[in-house]
């Protein structure tokens, strides 16, 4: 086999808007910023990425405009002319660059598109190989109104589209909080399963008072009810034993995972690409986690269809994920990123079966939404010429 490099990699920031207000505890999104790679390789394939995160830096520590000056400044002049195999390709990256899961991801995920695409399999089998073809999506409430809430949780599940919720909690006094995802599981009843993400607003007090509230209202699953630093504080509250606690925030990869795991800090790992620092690492994590007996989610940083489908890619060679997945990054964003778009059936996304990863990105939707296009000038008319 010849030697395939690197010859180029480019990135576009997108900014794309949400079909309504995303409210988190610590950001309300009203777009969605994207950072595509697209990977030229020597012999012509042209693999693709994702880097993109919540909130610009109100969520972690890269935000699109970093991601993107990373990539330009450092991760190209590393990888340019240098092997395109993953493995040696991103070996060689982390060698050179500490730190940047975010930008990592998104060029693991173009080295393993574009391999996926020279050797005619999709991405999944380049990870030891799919188990599941099909997995399940939950949908995020985050409208910042009950009623408003009920009124899409109920059209979601008349349509089959999700059968599970995750409420986005801890902007407000826990008690309001608590009484908000009550009322909501009042309503949805056993027809879905109901799941909360503080996103660490909470102190550990609020939160051994919050938990107990939550279980009896119905609740499956509290996420990452206290910072992320406190893996002290989430063991005493995985500890009590009165709902399951997932870790998020707190994972950044096979190491942190390991701490947790060790520290006996939660009862389920979100696990995402982008803070694991890429789609190996993020299989690594997993690795932690079943070899723990701690249950798996399959998280998401709010992607596009690149991203998604990566992340999707990784979780289909997952043997169980007890808690399904939220990969419904695309159906939040108004436009359309990829030429043909992602298949979500009965509360679940299909794998699809193309090399690579299996998609294309939509270029009349990259034009149209990239911060760097050219702006539309307004020619202002003198009034006596308009007449
Ligand atoms: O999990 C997070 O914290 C981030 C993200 C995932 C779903 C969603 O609505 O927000
Ligand atoms: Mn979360």
């Amino acid at each position: 086999m010849t030697r395939v490099t690197i010859n180029a990699i480019e990135t576009i920031i997108l900014d794309v808007p949400t079909i309504r207000p995303h409210v988190l505890s610590v950001a309300t999104m009203q777009s969605q910023t994207i950072v595509i790679v697209r990977l030229l390789c020597s012999d012509g394939i042209v693999g693709f990425g994702e880097g993109t995160t919540i909130g610009g830096l109100s969520y972690g520590a890269e935000s699109p405009e970093s991601i993107k000056l990373t990539i330009d400044r450092y991760v190209a002049p590393v990888l340019i002319g240098s092997d395109a195999r993953p493995a040696s390709a991103m070996a060689m990256l982390r060698r050179h660059i500490v730190a940047n899961h975010f930008a990592k991801n998104a060029i693991e995920t173009a080295l393993l598109d574009a391999q996926g695409k020279r050797l005619g399999v999709p991405v999944s089998e380049l990870l030891g190989g799919r188990l599941h073809d099909r997995l399940p999506v939950l949908w995020t409430l985050a409208s910042g109104d009950t009623d408003r809430d009920i009124a899409e949780a109920e059209d979601m599940l008349a349509r089959d589209r999700h059968h599970a919720f995750k409420l986005k909690i801890g902007k407000r006094p826990f008690e309001q909080d608590v009484a908000h995802v009550a009322t909501i599981k009042r309503a949805l009843g056993d027809r879905a399963s109901v799941r909360v993400d503080v996103n660490q607003a909470w102190s550990e007090a609020t939160a051994k008072r919050a938990l107990p509230m939550l279980a009896d209202a119905g609740v499956d699953l509290v996420e990452q009810p206290i910072p992320a630093t406190q893996n002290l504080g989430m063991a005493r509250l995985t500890q009590m034993g009165c709902v399951a606690v997932m870790a998020d925030e707190a994972l950044h990869g096979p190491e942190s995972g390991y701490s947790l795991a060790c520290g006996h800090a939660a009862d389920v790992f979100a696990i995402k690409i982008a803070q694991a620092g890429g789609l190996s690492a993020a299989k690594k994590l997993a690795g932690i986690a079943e070899a723990a007996g701690i249950a798996l989610y399959g998280g998401t940083m709010l992607e596009g269809g690149i991203g998604t489908i990566a992340s999707a890619h990784v979780f289909s060679t997952l043997g169980a994920l007890e808690y399904g997945t939220e990969l419904f990054g695309p159906l939040l964003l108004t436009e359309e990123l990829l030429a043909e778009p992602l298949r979500y059936e009965a509360g679940s996304l299909v794998l699809p079966t193309a090399s690579g990863l299996g998609i294309e990105p939509r270029a009349e939707a990259i034009a149209a939404l990239r911060r760097d296009r050219p702006l539309r000038t307004t020619v202002v008319m003198p009034l006596q010429a308009v007449g």
